[in-house]
């Protein structure tokens, strides 16, 4: 890995934390000052432009989040109540944006467990889809899916057959891909690909990307622009947008050839925490390692005090690895990891082993149900 002198070297918590590098900082001097607003901004124009056309689309939109991305584009698609979008339990559109589907969207929520564990398929979402006009239901108008989702990808086959699904029977598409950056490296398919299966697709660049702010919404123009008029009402039209659409598109450049290498980095962790005898929740299969504590009798909070004992953050159950991710944090966690087990190991023998969750810990608040229900 490029050793980097960012504070989100010693960052274990998400990839959320990456900090914007001297290129990306430099690209915003010199980036242009057109009010956003009124569209008349080159240098977000051109983002926009580039990121729609990658994903197959005639039309982007700059956002500041990845939660306005997903929020906006669901509520462009919905139009009459009674109606409901129909998601993964643990999706981040459902679990982690504030309640923003019934708020904005005033939409009812389908969440589905998967069968498998590990993502939805065309089989899970066709028994729990809202058809007809009963007037006691609140139909399916939008099926909402996460790629990646933990830092698991969702097989393009079953993302293929939803979407056929869906169209039988005219319901939107939307994905969340804060990471389809990822899930496109690690997979060599291309976002345009994707693309073909969605209405409209949300795609950080503020996340592994390490752009300080944005994510970029596509789909048809009449979609995007909705999706704008939302973005008016909920105050997030930007003035003078370029100097952020300037890192991001340097963050796209610059970072996006690299995930791949993060992904080995986060495999090759994964190999050595399991040769110590730790198991996973779910599959490492790009930047995110779910350690299972549970099964590892090892109490949350004491993992995260070894880590600050040795100068890292880790917030939980879930490790998160990015571009600036440094070699030696990557050994303190290791270490942090191996203390953790001893005293478990300790504390079972003396028969006080209760496993509490911390306090305000986001990160394992955020997928202590993963680790409850794998
Ligand atoms: C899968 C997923 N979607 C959407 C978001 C929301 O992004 P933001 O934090 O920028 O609102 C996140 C969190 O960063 C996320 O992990
Ligand atoms: C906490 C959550 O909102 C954020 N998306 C993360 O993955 O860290």
């Amino acid at each position: 890995m490029t050793e980097y002198k960012s504070i989100a070297a010693t960052d274990f918590k998400s990839d959320t934390v990456t900090t914007p590098t001297p290129s990306m900082l430099q690209a915003m001097l010199t980036a242009t000052h057109g009010d956003d607003v009124y569209k008349e901004d080159k240098t977000t124009n051109d983002l926009q432009a580039r990121v729609a056309e990658m994903c197959g689309k005639p039309a982007g939109l700059f956002v500041v989040s990845g939660t306005m991305g997903n929020q906006i584009c669901l509520r462009a698609h919905l139009h009459q109540p009674p109606y409901s979008i129909l998601c993964d339990y643990r999706a981040h559109v459902y679990t982690h944006e504030a309640g923003g589907l019934a708020t904005l969207s005033q939409a009812m929520v389908t969440p589905v467990h998967p069968r498998n564990k590990i993502y939805l398929t065309a089989e899970d979402v066709e028994d729990y889809l809202i058809l007809g006009d009963d007037i006691h239901t609140a139909p399916t108008r939008v099926i909402s899916l996460e790629n990646t989702l933990g830092g698991t990808i969702m097989p393009i086959e079953e993302i293929a057959k939803i979407s056929t699904l869906a169209r039988q029977h005219g319901i939107k598409m939307h994905l969340d891909g804060a990471r389809l950056w990822n899930a496109a490296a690690e997979t060599g398919i291309s976002l345009s690909v994707y693309g073909k299966y969605f209405d409209t697709m949300s795609l950080c660049i503020s996340k592994g990307l390490g752009a300080p702010v944005g994510t970029i919404i596509v789909g048809e123009p009449d979609v995007i622009q909705t999706a704008n008029w939302f973005r008016k009402q909920a105050g997030g039209g930007i003035r003078q947008a370029g100097l952020l659409a300037a890192a991001a598109d340097v963050a796209i450049t610059e970072t996006f050839p690299k995930l791949k290498l993060t992904h080995e980095v986060t495999k090759k962790l994964a190999s050595e925490l399991e040769e110590m005898g730790l198991t996973f929740q779910i599959p490492v299969q790009t930047n995110f390692i779910f350690l299972d504590l549970m099964k590892a009798g090892i109490d949350p909070a004491v993992l995260i005090e070894e880590g600050n004992k040795l100068g890292i953050t880790i917030a939980g159950a879930r490790i998160a690895i990015h571009y600036q991710t440094s070699t030696a944090a990557i050994e303190k966690l290791k270490l942090a990891v191996k203390k953790s087990l001893e005293i478990a190991k300790q504390r079972h023998a003396n028969g006080t082993n209760g496993v509490k969750k911390p306090e305000g810990s986001l990160a394992y608040a955020v997928y202590d149900k993963i680790v409850v229900d794998h």
